[in-house]
């Protein structure tokens, strides 16, 4: 069956969840009326309601039986209660897709009935915008053709790639949390250039494009950042200066660190 004539329900419309809703909206993948969402805080239901014309309630178990595909969209520290409600509702019928960090396919395939299928994903908030980055690993009941339709929801917001379970907490730690670690320096940018005069709104459109024209270059070249860097760093110019004092502070280490650190969290919070 085609992504289009399949319902898909997520399980928690907030930060996340709703990101992907509005991505899988914005590609038309899939038609709103075949889209719902439950949440136990209802004013985020109403507005997915009323912008989207998504099928919303506050009952899990409503949208978990109008759904061939179901996302949990929920915290990892929820997880357990959640599960043990749906359990009634799932059978092998169903794919299951969670985007919870940390938690292992295992725990799914343990707490849900035998034969469950579980894709687990890892994306980012830029599903919003149709620029997210996610990992994909599949569990030990999900088939060729789960793989692909996790492979399709989440390439039509972005970029998708398989990877190992093994890596699932890197991803979370990389692309995951990395929007939160790039939010900052768009903002630090501007506000240099505010220093030096600048208006706010045009300080912070300029840095914002900054990020993306750096991104596409990456992306699009192939070239080693340290090359793309290179064509940037003029001898004796203004580039070298700046790059001088982020060495100096350490930056590379710092956002080392991060990934190291939000991974080493995705992993605690997996633990039970
Ligand atoms: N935010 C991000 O950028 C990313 C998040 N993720 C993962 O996505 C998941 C959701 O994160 P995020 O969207 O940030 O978190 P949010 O808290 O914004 O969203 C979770 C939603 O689930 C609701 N909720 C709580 N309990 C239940 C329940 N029993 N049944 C239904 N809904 C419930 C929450 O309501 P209430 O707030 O009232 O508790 C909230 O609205 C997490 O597992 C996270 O690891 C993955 C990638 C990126
Ligand atoms: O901060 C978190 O735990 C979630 C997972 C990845 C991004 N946000």
């Amino acid at each position: 069956m085609t992504i289009q004539n399949r319902k898909i329900g997520f399980i928690g419309a907030g930060k996340m969840g709703s990101a992907l809703i509005h991505g899988i909206i914005k590609a038309g993948i899939v038609k709103p009326e075949n889209l719902g969402a439950s949440d136990i805080y209802e004013p985020f239901l109403n507005e997915l309601n009323s912008q989207l014309g998504i099928n919303v309630s506050t009952d899990n178990a409503v949208i978990a039986q109008a759904s061939d595909i179901l996302v949990l969209a929920v915290k990892p520290q929820t997880l357990d209660s959640v599960l043990e409600n749906l359990k009634p509702y799932i059978n092998a019928d169903k794919l299951i897709i969670s985007i919870a960090a940390g938690v292992p396919l295992a725990t799914y395939e343990n707490a849900l009935p035998e034969g469950t299928r579980v894709v687990r994903v890892m994306p980012n908030i830029a599903a919003t915008v149709s620029e997210a980055a996610s990992g994909i690993s599949p569990g030990k009941n999900a088939t060729s053709e789960d793989l692909k339709t996790a492979l399709e929801i989440f390439s039509a917001v972005g970029t998708a790639v398989q990877v190992p379970e093994s890596l699932m907490d890197a991803v979370t730690g990389l692309s995951g949390s990395g929007p939160a670690f790039i939010f900052p320096v768009i903002e630090a940018m501007a506000d240099g250039a505010v220093l030096e005069g600048m208006d706010r709104k045009s300080a912070l459109t300029l840095a914002a494009q900054t990020v993306l024209g750096a991104a596409k270059m990456a992306l699009e070249t192939g070239l080693h950042p340290g090359e793309l860097k290179d064509m940037v760093t003029s001898p004796a110019g203004t580039t070298i200066q700046g790059v001088r004092v982020l060495e100096e502070a350490g930056i590379r280490a710092a956002f080392m660190n991060a990934v190291i650190k939000a991974s080493e969290r995705s992993k605690e919070l997996g633990k039970k």
